[in-house]
């Protein structure tokens, strides 16, 4: 291995802790760290995972081909029962595939958590056992080319037909076509397809059918059904996005997915599940889980990414006529990525909370209690729409931050980017997302305003919050949560006001809705930025015996308590909650934060504990040996293999000598 460029070392030393307890934290548990670790390790020595082509060298069909090859690779390792702990698959496809969508992977995050939590007890144990096997290869085939978000809407329709216990899949219209579905186009031989239930006339909404798309012999399309690619994206070229469209196929009765909702064989209807939405569970699965997965990892890339080449970039002067610094040492540089950092570590510690709350709750509702869905519902939209957005933006600011070279492929960010950026609109647009917590924002104000008290995330809306902000300048975590329900508090109220004054002037209801809308989807906003810097202090409050630890944690906590406060100043001080002194304290605590933090920066990224292979990064390599990486990165760069391009003897050369050598 090649020594570590001195510049980054320096850093290394000067850290006030240990990154290795730090990593811990961060991954549950010294045991869940070794396992993992383990895992990337096996993963990183085989050549299948790592010996493969150069991903930016690929056109997007040999990205896709390539990304097929390692599909297999881990289907047959998977069905030696390898990855039956579910931790361990997911950093082996990690691993395997960094920042990429995998062709399959609808199939493990969506296709077989519909089976499992969606069918009959007998549908279960025949389809399950085909999936966790891949002896099927599935997708999840909700949004059409006309409606993604309105699911109500959808057009594709499940006909019963009594005479012959059938259901006819039918796509009547152009914008019925399913669309987008990953591993739709290509790899999947079978589908999940969320289709309206119409039964003698009655439409009964959308529900979940299992049915075959292409032979499990040579993959050719099942007749009456049309599918294919939808072409280059902003990213994920690793997976076949797809459309798909039925022409009167014809599946048995059996196919619906029958866990919630039973269709007799006469054709009666029968509702068993408690709540109407429980045809929607796998999105709050997956919405749970994007903000760790997706949007914080993504964020903790990229600041791996940046904070490791700002110290070991070096430009301009600090002191004049001095040797040239590390950019990090700018405090403009400073307030660029550190506050990200913060935010990122604020983002872990709720996706730790949702990952587990979410399989709680899962636990109550399988057992038939179903009181916390709606809290589990909106929280877990919430958190999405917040950190997905968060994340999306700092991964930006990340780029920024590295100058010309973060422009480059060589980077890694903007791979990171297109990939994280997508979770901001898949599983529910994210003000879609917002507009559902508020609702349940304003059911809990309505609650308050009559005396009741409410409950979980939302408890704050009914104490008594204070009139005036008591936080000085020891930014105790108590008086920063005080400030944030303060101003969340406000917000939900404003708005549920407005909605009432509104009616109480003529409007309807929906009407007086859209109109406050706007600034519903800020308290939302204010409420998941409550929300995540109450767990943040959950989690300093919950630390055990690690003072280096909890020091640094605190200062990020702090930075990204106050940083927020500066960026939204109005919302906290417009009432007259917080004094222009205070919010001016604020601002210079940020200021001392990022000085304080800022020795800690490349331990602090180093805790996050990603492998060169998962960053894919030239400027974010562990040992900071950027430049020489740089330039032969260049060199293998394909429009570099011949001295003189092809494109010289077709196009330039006629031009600039008259003739052609072709
Ligand atoms: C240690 C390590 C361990 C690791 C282990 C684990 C490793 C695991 C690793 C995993 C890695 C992950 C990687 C991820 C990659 C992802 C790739 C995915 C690709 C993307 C896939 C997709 O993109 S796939 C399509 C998603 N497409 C949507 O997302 C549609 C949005 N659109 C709607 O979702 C509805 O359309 C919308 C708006 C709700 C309105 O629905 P609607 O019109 O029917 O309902 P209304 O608005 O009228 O609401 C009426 C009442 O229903 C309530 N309600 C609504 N929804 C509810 C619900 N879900 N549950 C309960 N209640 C609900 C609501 O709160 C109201 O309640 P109330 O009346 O009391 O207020
Ligand atoms: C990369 C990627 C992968 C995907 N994978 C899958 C998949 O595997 N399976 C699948 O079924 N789907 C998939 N999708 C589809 C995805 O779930 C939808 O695109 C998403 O839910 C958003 O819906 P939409 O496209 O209809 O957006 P639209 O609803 O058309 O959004 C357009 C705009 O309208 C606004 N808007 C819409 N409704 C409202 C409202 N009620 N109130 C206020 N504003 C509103 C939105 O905020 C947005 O600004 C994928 C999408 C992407 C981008």
């Amino acid at each position: 291995m090649a020594a570590v460029n001195p510049d980054l070392q320096s850093e290394r030393d000067g850290a006030t802790f240990d990154t290795n307890k730090l990593t811990f934290l961060l991954d549950g548990g010294e045991g869940m760290t070794e396992r993992r670790r383990e895992v990337e390790a096996e993963a990183l020595a085989d050549p299948e995972v790592t010996g493969g082509p150069h991903y930016h060298f690929m056109s997007r069909p040999e990205q896709y081909s390539d990304a097929v090859r390692k599909a297999v690779h881990y289907m047959k390792q998977a069905k030696t029962g390898k990855f039956d702990n579910p931790a361990d698959a997911h950093w082996y496809r990690n691993t395997l595939w960094p920042n990429e969508m995998a062709p399959i992977g609808l199939h493990t995050t969506m296709f077989l958590p519909t089976l499992e939590n969606n069918s009959s007890p007998e549908q279960k144990e025949k389809w399950a056992p085909l999936a966790k096997d891949f002896k099927i290869i599935g997708t999840y085939s909700q949004t059409e080319m006309g409606h993604g978000t309105n699911l109500k809407a959808l057009e594709t329709t499940a006909t019963y037909e009594p005479e012959l216990e059938q259901f006819i899949l039918h796509s009547p219209t152009l914008s019925s076509i399913k669309w987008w579905p990953g591993g739709l186009g290509k790899t999947s031989n079978f589908a999940v397809v969320m289709a309206s239930m119409i039964i003698k006339g009655k439409n009964y909404g959308m529900h979940p059918f299992i049915v075959q798309l292409r032979s499990l012999e040579d993959h050719t399309v099942i007749t009456g059904i049309e599918v294919g690619d939808i072409g280059p994206k902003f990213g994920f070229n690793t997976i076949d996005n797809g459309y798909l469209k039925f022409d009167h196929v014809r599946i048995p009765r059996e196919n619906l997915l029958m866990k919630n909702a039973v269709v007799e064989p006469d054709g009666t209807y029968v509702r068993i599940a408690k709540n109407e939405k429980a045809a929607y569970s796998t999105m709050i699965f997956v919405r749970a889980m994007i903000v760790l997965e997706v949007a914080t990892r993504g964020l903790a890339q990229a600041c791996t990414i940046a904070v490791r080449y700002s110290c070991v970039r070096r430009q301009s002067e600090l002191v004049p006529g001095g040797p040239e610094p590390k950019v990090l040492d700018f405090q403009t540089q400073q307030y660029k990525l550190l506050p990200v950092l913060a935010s990122c570590y604020a983002y872990w510690f709720s996706g730790l909370f949702i990952r587990m709350t979410y399989f709680q709750i899962n636990y109550e509702i399988q057992q038939g209690n179903i009181d916390l869905l709606p809290e589990l519902h909106a929280v877990s939209s919430g958190l999405k729409a917040f950190t997905s957005y968060g994340s999306m933006a700092g991964i930006e600011q990340c780029r920024l931050a590295c100058g010309g070279h973060g422009f480059s492929q060589a980077s890694g960010l903007p791979k990171i980017y297109t990939t994280m950026t997508a979770g901001c609109t898949y599983e529910g647009e994210n003000s879609v997302l917002y507009l559902q917590m508020a609702r349940y924002l304003m059911k809990s104000f309505l609650q308050a305003e009559k005396g009741e008290t409410t409950t979980n995330s939302v408890a704050y809306l009914s104490k008594k919050n204070l009139d005036k902000c008591v936080l000085g300048a020891t930014l105790s975590p108590d008086t920063i949560i005080a400030a944030y329900e303060h101003r969340a508090a406000r917000l939900v109220r404003k708005a549920g006001l407005r909605v009432n004054a509104l009616e109480a002037a003529g409007k309807p209801y929906h009407e007086a809705w859209n109109l406050t809308s706007v600034q519903f989807t800020k308290a939302a906003e204010a409420h998941c930025h409550y929300f995540v810097v109450l767990k943040f202090a959950d989690t300093l409050e919950e630390m055990e015996d690690e003072a280096e630890i909890h020091n640094v944690l605190l200062q990020l906590f702090q930075l990204y308590a106050c940083y927020g406060i500066t960026n939204y100043a109005a919302d906290f001080t417009e009432d007259g909650f917080m004094s222009q002194e205070q919010l001016d304290m604020v601002r210079l605590r940020v200021l001392d934060l990022m000085a304080d933090i800022r020795p800690n920066a490349v331990a602090l990224v180093d805790s996050f504990d990603y492998p060169d292979h998962i960053l894919g990064s030239v400027l974010g390599r562990y040992d900071g040996n950027v430049y020489e990486n740089l330039y032969k990165w260049a060199k293998d760069s394909p429009l570099n293999k011949t001295e003189v391009h092809d494109s010289y003897y077709k196009y330039l050369q006629p031009m600039i000598t008259g003739k052609s050598n072709l």
